[in-house]
């Protein structure tokens, strides 16, 4: 098929798999829009693939020019043989054969990667002048005020300190089902999930505990936020940000609070920040129909969740955030962040849901056992994932819009490429209201009844509450468009 939708270019396949001893280590390099790389973690791999010139790697042939013209960062895995990842800040467009417009993911907040690479161990600690040089005026004023504390007096900070006043007053009711993510973002200027998730972090202890360096915890969140699309309507930042909240309304439920470890914290907030990283606004069998790279890559399988859980691993190891953890704790927090983030395949949905009702059904479900724990960790995330239609109306409304916009969005490429039209993405003959209706009866409840079972709380209850006074709105509003008008309107 000539039709090729491909993003440029979070993962470089490699036309033949790397030799084992050239992947025996695990690294990094950065990219600036200047002619060279820098930041090399393991020259050796480097060596195949870039010529080293006093200490810039410069790529040695076909390396494509218009790699150079952006800020980026590569990183590369031992376990995984047949690609680079490569992750680009900012201004990624979805490039096509085939003519597809052009798509842009803004970035922001702004990060010079140029001076958050330079380390005191480097000797290159940003002088003032390295920073002015950097940046433009407005990035010097905006960053000048935050490197030396100082707020801007003017009258727009007075609202930027409003806002923020309002936004820490809602982080006071961090666990509230109610939570109100939409306005919690715009109080952020879009920062909801850094800020969100920072708060979280020292909320829940675990900067003391594990000994993070909150300077790298932000450089982190703020990496991971800004490989969220700004653009899809619905697997966006905000979206991971609710699930991140929704995931801490969890970990406070008694049975999980009482028996979950820090590290059993740490990764289920890890895995409901990242668990859609990238995510390029269309689903699996579009990629694959479409010979997506992605799809060749991860044979099919999972595709998206393997690219989220790659990419939140390439930002862990860009942060540096945990390098002070053994290489054994770092492995076994990549690979169990990977089987949280896999078991968010929807596909996957009845597996889970069956060894649940199993559990329960047994009554054999042992939270002083670390496997155990971890496929509860499992189910509250997927649960997190798709609690939307179990918030109160106003913001489950919300959700669901964004939602279908998405699958809509799909439809329409396809349509206009002649290829078959997914399951719910045609708006000749989907709507709204019947997308809820069959996604909350045949996936949301049923998933829901058995949480309720394994922790029967006012927060279950409140969710099945919510859950069903939404079906039985949309069950209105169906019967209202089927009187006359349809739904189209809120698309
Ligand atoms: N309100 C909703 N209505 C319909 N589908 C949904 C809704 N919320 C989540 N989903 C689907 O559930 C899926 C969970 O995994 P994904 O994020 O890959 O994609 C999500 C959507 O396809």
């Amino acid at each position: 098929m000539a039709l090729c939708y491909q993003y440029q270019l979070p993962v470089l396949p490699l036309d033949r798999p790397v030799p084992k001893h050239v992947l025996s280590r695990r690294g990094a390099i950065s990219f600036s829009s200047s002619s060279s790389l820098f930041g090399c973690a393991n020259p050796r791999v480097l060596s195949q693939t870039f010529t080293n010139s006093s200490n810039l790697w410069i790529p040695s042939s076909g390396w494509e020019e218009r790699f150079l013209e952006r800020r980026g960062a590569i990183s590369y895995e031992s376990s995984d043989q047949t690609a680079l990842y490569i992750r680009m800040l900012g201004d990624v467009r979805v490039r096509s054969r085939a003519g597809f417009q052009p798509e842009r993911r803004d970035s922001h907040p702004y990060v010079d990667f140029r001076l958050l690479h330079l380390s005191p161990e480097s000797g290159e600690l940003a002088s003032a002048r390295k920073i002015r040089r950097l940046l433009s005026f407005q990035r010097y004023f905006r960053s000048a005020h935050l490197f030396c504390g100082v707020t801007p007096l003017n009258s727009l900070s007075i609202l930027d300190d409003n806002y923020n006043g309002q936004a820490m007053r809602m982080l006071e009711k961090d666990g509230n089902w109610n939570f109100d993510i939409f306005l919690f973002d715009r109080l952020t200027n879009g920062n909801s999930l850094v800020t969100l998730t920072f708060h979280l972090f020292k909320y829940h202890g675990l900067i003391e505990h594990f000994h993070l360096d909150s300077v790298k915890l932000r450089r982190f969140l703020v990496m991971v936020q800004e490989d969220y699309h700004r653009n899809n309507p619905y697997h966006n930042a905000v979206h991971a940000a609710d699930v991140t909240q929704a995931m801490h309304c969890f970990l406070k439920e008694t049975k999980l609070a009482t028996s979950f470890s820090p590290w059993d914290v740490l990764l289920g907030l890890l895995a409901a920040m990242t668990h859609d990283m990238d995510h390029p606004g269309v689903n699996q069998p579009f990629l694959i129909k479409t010979n997506h790279y992605l799809a060749s890559l991860y044979k099919n399988i999972s595709v998206l969740e393997n690219h989220h859980w790659r990419s939140a691993v390439c930002v862990l190891q860009e942060s540096k955030l945990f390098s002070h953890l053994a290489v054994e704790e770092i492995y076994q927090m990549e690979s169990q962040l990977g089987s949280l983030i896999l078991a968010t395949d929807i596909t996957r949905q009845n597996e889970f849901l069956s060894q649940f009702r199993t559990h329960l059904d047994r009554s054999d479900l042992c939270l002083d056992e670390a496997s155990h724990r971890h496929f509860m960790l499992q189910i509250a995330l997927k649960c997190a994932d798709i609690s939307n239609p179990c918030r109160p109306w106003e913001l489950s409304k919300q959700w669901s819009e964004k939602v279908t916009q998405e699958f809509f969005h799909q439809g329409d490429i396809e349509r206009e490429h002649k290829l078959d039209i997914s399951q719910l993405c045609d708006r000749r003959t989907e709507t709204v209201a019947n997308i809820q209706i069959g996604f909350i009866t045949y996936v949301a409840k049923p998933l829901f009844v058995e949480w309720s079972r394994f922790s029967n709380t006012t927060l279950s209850q409140t969710m099945l509450g919510h859950l069903s006074l939404n079906n039985a709105s949309w069950k209105g509003l169906l019967q209202e468009q089927s009187q006359g008008g349809d739904d189209t309107d809120f698309i």
